[in-house]
């Protein structure tokens, strides 16, 4: 196990002047301004001396002070004990004003006064159930709105900072609780006072306290403490602290104080003096402790979240501004029940809500710190179930890792066996893959490798769209999932006489899997680079695809005789390549070929293009080095929730992720490219659930309307059944789609109303999905509606009515809508729980004896909800030759059996190919 690194503990030479430095002791040798731990334990206030000359500040127990010119009254308007508290915490602080109230919420409370109706505030999506509690209630009685945004990526929020937002607060917290999420204070706080330099930033220091981390230093207008936690660090009082530097605020914080009467009671002030002054001992202590947990957790294969972890996301960013990592870390056992059992089996750590205190606790956030949030707003903000959440104390720390070793024997998370501790569950195989990933990435990262010298292996899901298709490019949201149908993606290193070439084989497409597919290759130099813009990658939300270049390449790179299939994949392909080859100017390009095949069904609804997208996507960074071992993000993120919406995007990915979320950003925002030369115009739907996995409320950007998109998971979608039947009527999506838009264009009306129509069958089977019980059978009822809309739109066909006469009619009464496009391809049927296998049975052989074409029907009863993309893990590999992918015999192996394998094997042989690492 790594030594936990030391928590540095901060000497701010800028504060000298403030300090209490006793004079030099000679002018050669001056004496250095204290350090923090010094700065807590010398509680002194050259204003207030004490007339007895007391060692300890006294307690003032009074309410009243007589006489009427004296410096105190009243003592809620202000206390001896108290001046002295504000005054040594606003000293350790960095801050000119400091104020104690009577909790952490009172201290927001106090901050929030300052908010008027109509005000705006941008917040986190991974907050304190408390925090988020009062800013909902501040939403519905205040008049507020509150933007709940990834606050952990700067460009969810950089879109909100608009004059017309009118918003006048930020509200940050670094790192987040319980999921440890770094947030780069600095770099929004430079952002804000940029475009909005009236907002004011604010920071919920808890975390860190002054010991750690000192927002004010970084751009932050205030900074509040729950002192509850490290400052008074015994849980044995409440109080908030808040500081700041600015006067005209400190002077309306001490107007509220006064006026709310939230101030701290002077035994209370006491308490929290007496426990600052050890604040920097024991949360040295207690962070090598966190480190050292965290480290045993982590090698132990449980997803563990600790910014003094190697691989923690934007741990440099933590480390800019801060000079520890905390106390608090928080690891999932993959399963609830599990993770119950652990948290009941342990001893010494006690089962408590808070954190902070000199004892060492343990938690279940779910169910505890953040059971005031929704179960379906905590899994859309990807806090798992199964998360503990640790708070190490100053407890030996050989006595708290034998104390949590034992719970975690005991509740079956772990086992010893011949070769030591060894974690029980298959997950153990996805660590071990996660790390073999990551030393491929940095050999490739650290030059010893090349990495279009390696071979890749990469897959996507397809996706099945329960609600709203079409109307989705309209800007009505729509509900989707991932299906385990997948793509799967193979780069292949060319030598000899192919070098100098950039290949495609197509194995599903054009003339089709009996002959082999389809397969080109491009004279690397011959294509037209001369067309690539030089910057394809400006600021913003949303990539826009470069018309001219893609006409050029078409033009120049592919003969007409190319079929309509190849054609728009190799498009897409050669797109994707050539933007990412001129960013990154390389002297020699890549030179692969990129195999690709499905076992969906190409062109059928189930969204095969936007899992061929993501596949190239994901497929060409690795080429191009873009996928580092620490996390890129060199493309925008997808658009921020909107306010309605309460939530991140693709939170549930980020929480459960292997791999991190910049990269599925990254991966998303190039997929959308290459669906915008696929599908013409998508809404974005297919590829971010192709990037994400699960279930997800989409909504696409309309900026010319000025609507913001977003996206939140959805659970009870994935837990239902569905069967899909494709009815093998060939469609094409482009067109559909392209045929709905003319509609509307000359139709406004008559289209505007089934849209509409539209949102609210989707809107209202969000709520019975929400539920998760549909007892009245609603949500066939809906499927029903929304399918006759689609009908309506002009997008179904006599192929897909038939089915759903099929699955609609005695004994089944089953209802079908068509999914995705329409026009032919596939309709989705809903199958309650109880639905007997025996008439499943019956039906699944009745609709395969039905035809359309001279194909007949195929079903597919796929499971919904499954992870986004991955990526094989190379060393992980168990192939014929061990280890040795990159070399040329392995590499022609691995396709030559790629090609051969039947659609029936080819998931199973894929998985069983090794370690793979998945969104
Ligand atoms: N396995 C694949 N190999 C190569 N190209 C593919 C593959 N799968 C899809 N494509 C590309 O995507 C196109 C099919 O896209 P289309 O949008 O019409 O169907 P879909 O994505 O299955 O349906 P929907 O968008 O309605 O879900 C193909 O013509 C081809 O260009
Ligand atoms: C028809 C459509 O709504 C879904 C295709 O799967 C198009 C899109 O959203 O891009």
């Amino acid at each position: 196990m790594p030594a936990p690194p030391k928590t540095k503990l901060p000497l701010d030479v800028s504060r000298a002047v403030e300090l209490p430095t006793p004079e030099p002791d000679s002018p050669y040798r001056p004496r250095q301004p204290y350090r923090f731990s010094t700065l807590c334990a010398t509680v002194e206030n050259p204003d207030q001396k004490d007339q007895y000359g007391a060692s300890s500040v006294p307690i003032y127990q009074t309410a009243t002070f007589k006489g009427v010119n004296g410096e105190y009254d009243y003592s809620r308007s202000g206390n001896p004990t108290r001046s002295h508290l504000e005054h040594h915490i606003a000293k350790i602080s960095s801050a000119a004003h400091g104020f104690a109230v009577s909790s952490g919420m009172a201290a927001l409370d106090t901050i929030l006064r300052l908010l008027k109706p109509s005000d705006a505030i941008i917040a986190g999506d991974d907050l304190y159930g408390g925090t988020n509690r009062l800013l909902s209630y501040l939403q519905t009685h205040q008049g507020i709105t509150v933007y709940h945004v990834d606050t952990t990526d700067p460009s969810t929020v950089t879109p909100l900072l608009k004059p017309e937002n009118n918003i006048t607060m930020v509200l940050l917290e670094s790192p987040t609780n319980p999921l440890l999420k770094i947030v780069d204070i600095a770099g929004i706080a430079k952002e804000v006072n940029e475009r909005l330099p009236d907002a004011i930033i604010v920071v919920d220091n808890t975390m860190m306290s002054p010991a750690l981390q000192r927002p004010l230093e970084h751009g932050a207008d205030i900074v509040y403490d729950s002192a509850t936690k490290y400052l008074s660090g015994h849980h044995d009082l409440m109080a908030g602290v808040i500081t700041c530097n600015r006067d005209d605020i400190a002077k309306k914080i001490a107007f509220i104080i006064n006026s709310t009467g939230n101030a701290l009671t002077p035994f209370d002030c006491f308490l929290l003096l007496r426990g600052t002054k050890t604040l920097s001992l024991r949360l040295s202590q207690q962070s090598d402790t966190a480190s050292l947990v965290a480290n045993y957790l982590s090698s132990l294969g449980f997803p563990t979240f600790y910014p003094g972890l190697p691989n923690h996301p934007n741990r440099d960013v933590h480390e800019r501004i801060s000079s520890g990592y905390g106390a608090v870390l928080s690891f999932t056992t993959g399963e609830k029940e599990l993770s119950e059992r652990v948290v009941a089996g342990a001893r010494l750590w006690s089962v408590s809500v808070s954190f902070g205190c000199v004892n060492s606790l343990i938690s279940m956030p779910c169910a505890m710190s953040h059971a005031s949030i929704p179960a379906a707003t905590r899994a859309a903000r990807g806090l798992p179930e199964d998360l503990i959440r640790l708070c190490t104390g100053i407890e030996d720390s050989a006595d708290l890792l034998d104390d949590l070793e034992r719970a975690l024997i005991d509740a079956g998370a772990i086992r010893r066996t011949a070769n030591g501790l060894e974690r029980v569950r298959a997950t153990i195989n996805e660590a071990v893959a996660k790390l073999a990933l990551e030393n491929e990435l940095a050999a490739v990262e650290n030059g010893v490798v090349k990495p279009h010298e390696k071979q890749w292996v990469v897959s996507a899901p397809g996706k099945v769209i329960l609600f709203g298709e079409h109307a989705v490019v309209h800007g009505v949201p729509a509900l989707a999932a991932s299906l385990s149908l997948r793509c799967y993606g193979v780069t292949t290193p060319h030598t000899g006489t192919s070098r100098g070439k950039v290949g495609v084989h197509f194995l599903d497409i054009d003339a089709g899997e009996k002959e082999g597919g389809f397969k080109y290759e491009w004279d690397i130099e011959g294509l037209p680079w001369d067309a690539v813009p030089e910057s394809t990658l400006p600021e913003g939300s949303e990539v826009p695809l470069d018309h001219d270049l893609l006409e050029e390449i078409s033009r120049s790179a592919l003969p007409s005789t190319v079929g309509s299939h190849a054609r728009q994949a190799s498009l897409a392909f050669l797109y994707l390549y050539m933007v990412m080859g001129k960013a990154a100017g390389l002297e020699v390009r890549p030179s692969f070929t990129f195999t690709a095949r499905a076992t969906l069904p190409v062109g059928a609804g189930l969204g095969s293009s936007a899992a061929f997208s993501v596949c190239a996507a994901t497929a060409l960074l690795l080429i191009f080095g873009r996928i580092s071992h620490s996390s890129p993000s060199d493309l925008p993120s997808p658009p921020p929730s909107s306010p309605s919406s309460g939530s991140g995007s693709s939170s549930q990915a980020q929480a459960m992720s292997k791999l991190p979320k910049a990269l599925a950003n990254t991966v998303n925002a190039y997929a959308f490219l290459s669906e915008k030369i696929l599908h013409g115009n998508p809404s974005g739907v297919d590829n971010s659930v192709a990037s994400y996995g699960g279930g997800l409320l989409y909504t696409k950007a309309m900026p010319s309307e000025g609507k913001e998109g977003g996206m939140i998971t959805i659970e009870g979608f994935t837990s239902r059944r569905f069967l899909l039947t494709d009815t093998r009527v060939p469609r094409n999506t482009k067109d559909l789609v392209a045929n709905v838009g003319k509609q509307k264009a000359d139709e406004p009306e008559r289209v505007g109303k089934i849209l509409n129509d539209i949102r609210t069958v989707v809107e209202k089977a969000s709520g019975v999905l929400a539920e998760s019980q549909d007892e009245k059978g609603d949500l066939a009822t809906l499927i029903d509606e929304n399918h006759k809309l689609l009908d309506q739109l002009r997008v179904s066909h006599p192929s897909l009515e038939t089915v759903r006469r099929i699955t609609g009619s005695e004994p089944y009464n089953l209802a079908t809508k068509l999914t995705g496009a329409g026009g032919g391809g596939c309709a989705v049927t809903l199958i309650p729980d109880d639905f007997p296998s025996s008439k499943l049975t019956s039906l699944v052989a009745l609709l395969e004896s039905e035809k359309f074409t001279s194909e007949t029907f195929v079903t597919y009863f796929t499971e919904v909800g499954g992870p986004g993309f991955g990526i094989l893990s190379p060393s992980a590999s168990s192939l014929d030759v061990p280890g040795q992918l990159r070399s040329e015999e392995a590499s022609d192996t691995l396709v030559k059996i790629f090609a051969s394998k039947s659609k029936a094997e080819l998931k199973d042989w894929a998985e069983g190919l090794g370690g793979w690492v998945y969104v």
